[in-house]
């Protein structure tokens, strides 16, 4: 695993914190170029720029992009159909030397990846670099996992006169969209899934993101043939042009609002195509009577609060024993008020902002209805400007409430009490949601239990390094259940990447 990852509590060397803040500085003071759309391996602009203003200090620009116009999404989409044969043609090992080429330049350009991550989204240094770091391991775990499998070629039962063969083909042209929260790791994780298995891609990243992800298309663009990547930048309307184009899938990574919005949709061509899409969650940490305490406040608070609960994996509801309820709160109180909200320039800070207006907003309305229907443990808006907020914990909320059913996106954790493992279950289960999920149990069969009912693909027990956050590629898998998911399969694990993929049998009888 890598150096730093979201498990990290420092970056371990001194110079890394400081080549950080030389780069953040630096980012933040120089005029932020504003990026074109990437088309055939040309770059055309628009008359229309999306910007992005620093969330920590709200009036530096720190990204842009000309936002593609409808002509430029259909020209995109050409140009990665364009190439789609060329692409799949070559042999495996190839493409997947050109992908470890783009890996070595990440590596190199870590830092100012990291910083343009942290001018961007506010994130921390320790959730940039470990982003950035992330990106690596997708790459390798990827290149590796297909080579693994053959390129997902087998023989089947053959004679000397036939041979069967089953073979994995790429459908051709993927429209990969990206979310803002991790707008390079999650972006990999989609494009390089497409492309090592021989698909081409026409990226878009989140309007709120466009440089983070810019950075990361153009260092792919070096080392790949022009027209297998494909970048346009724009809101929702851009990415519905894409989702409505000629495209052959779509790999999404966001809202379950928007997609299982693309997963309804019908492609252009009358019939449904694949649309791998990884959604939302309203994750469970279930204290049981037994739990260590102090392990389980630890990694309850690190997976509500870490990226200012901008996660899909955070941690948003405590289902907790009610005889240890009172001590297990005081104990989240605690270690949530010792964390430092502020700019990820410094070095103590904990949290940054959360991304824009929209969800300060939501939070917002969320502290007034937690107010009239429950108990505000700890938290709140900060007073000063952009969107701070102390971690929140609510609790005393009724059962059912729609605080506990919701993803709110934000630094926002909710309190159930209940009796005994079953009811617990019962209380996690109780959502539309199935993404990631923990518990924490000194008792074997109580953990066993979890594993077996839980409704959620991402499991964890008695992790104090993050209840329900910190999956890794190659370590864990991450697959989103129900609401959280449309495939089945999730990123980072064993099975992605067939999904960019349709079965092919050939059998070929001989000539002589
Ligand atoms: N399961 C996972 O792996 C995972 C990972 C990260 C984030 N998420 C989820 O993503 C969400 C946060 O990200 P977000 O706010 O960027 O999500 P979002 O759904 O608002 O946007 C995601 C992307 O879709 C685009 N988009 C918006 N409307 C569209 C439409 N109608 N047609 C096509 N594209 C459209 C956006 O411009 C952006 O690029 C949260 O719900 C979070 O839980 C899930
Ligand atoms: N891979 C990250 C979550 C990414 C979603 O936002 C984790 O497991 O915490």
């Amino acid at each position: 695993m890598a150096s730093v990852n979201y498990a990290s509590t420092s970056l371990g060397d001194e110079a890394l914190d400081l080549a950080y803040e030389a780069a953040l500085v630096s980012i933040r003071s120089e005029e932020s170029p504003i990026e074109s759309n990437l088309i055939g391996g040309e770059q055309h602009v628009s008359e229309t720029v999306i910007e992005r203003i620093d969330p920590v200090e709200g009036s530096t620009r720190v990204g842009a992009a000309y936002a593609a116009t409808p002509e430029q999404v259909t020209a995109a989409i050409t140009a990665a159909r364009g190439q789609a044969k060329a692409w799949r043609k070559r042999d495996f090992r190839e493409r997947n030397a050109m992908l470890l080429a783009a890996r070595t330049d990440v590596e190199f350009e870590l830092t100012r990846i990291a910083a343009i991550l942290s001018a961007e989204t506010g994130k921390t240094r320790l959730e940039a670099y470990g982003e950035a770091q992330e990106v690596l391991d997708m790459i390798s775990h990827y290149c590796e996992l297909f080579e693994k499998n053959n390129g997902y070629a087998a023989q089947q039962k053959s004679t000397e006169r036939e041979q069967n063969l089953d073979i994995l083909v790429p459908y051709g042209a993927f429209a990969v969209i990206a979310p803002f929260n991790f707008p390079v790791a999650l972006t990999v994780g989609m494009m390089v899934g497409a492309l090592v298995t021989g698909n081409t891609v026409v990226l878009k990243p989140s309007d709120k993101t466009p440089r983070s992800t810019a950075a990361i298309g153009d260092i792919f663009a070096r080392h790949l043939p022009a027209g297998v990547i494909n970048v346009i930048h724009g809101g929702a309307e851009v990415g519905q042009m894409l989702a409505e184009g000629d495209v052959d899938g779509i790999a999404f990574t966001g809202s379950a609002q928007v997609g299982w919005q693309l997963f309804e949709m019908a492609g252009p061509r009358g019939f449904q195509r694949p649309v791998l899409a990884e959604m939302g969650g309203q994750n469970p940490a279930i204290v049981a009577a037994s739990a260590n305490l102090d392990d389980a406040a630890a990694g309850i608070v690190r997976s509500a609060f870490g990226l200012s609960g901008q996660k899909c994996s955070a941690c948003r509801r405590v289902i907790v024993d009610e005889s240890v309820a009172d001590e297990l709160i005081a104990k989240i109180k605690e270690r949530a008020e010792q964390l430092v909200v502020g700019d990820p320039m410094d070095r103590a800070t904990n949290l940054g902002p959360v991304i824009d207006d929209a969800i300060g907003a939501r939070l917002d309305a969320a502290l007034a209805t937690a107010a009239e229907h429950g108990t505000i443990v700890t938290g709140g808006r900060l007073d000063r400007d952009g969107n701070f907020f102390a971690p929140i914990v609510v609790s005393d909320l009724p059962l059912g409430h729609a605080l506990t059913k919701d993803e709110l996106f934000g630094p926002f954790l909710t309190v159930i009490k209940v009796n005994g493992m079953d009811e617990a279950l019962a209380e996690a289960n109780a959502v539309d949601y199935g993404l990631s999920a923990g518990v924490f149990s000194q008792v074997d069969e109580e953990i066993e239990q979890f594993y077996d009912e839980i409704e959620a693909g991402v499991l964890y027990s008695n992790r104090a390094d993050g209840a329900t956050t910190g999956a890794w590629p190659g370590v864990q898998s991450f697959c989103g259940w129900k609401r959280s998911g449309t495939s089945g399969k999730g990123g980072l694990g064993l099975h992605y990447l067939p999904g960019f993929m349709r079965e092919q049998n050939r059998t070929i009888v001989s000539n002589g």
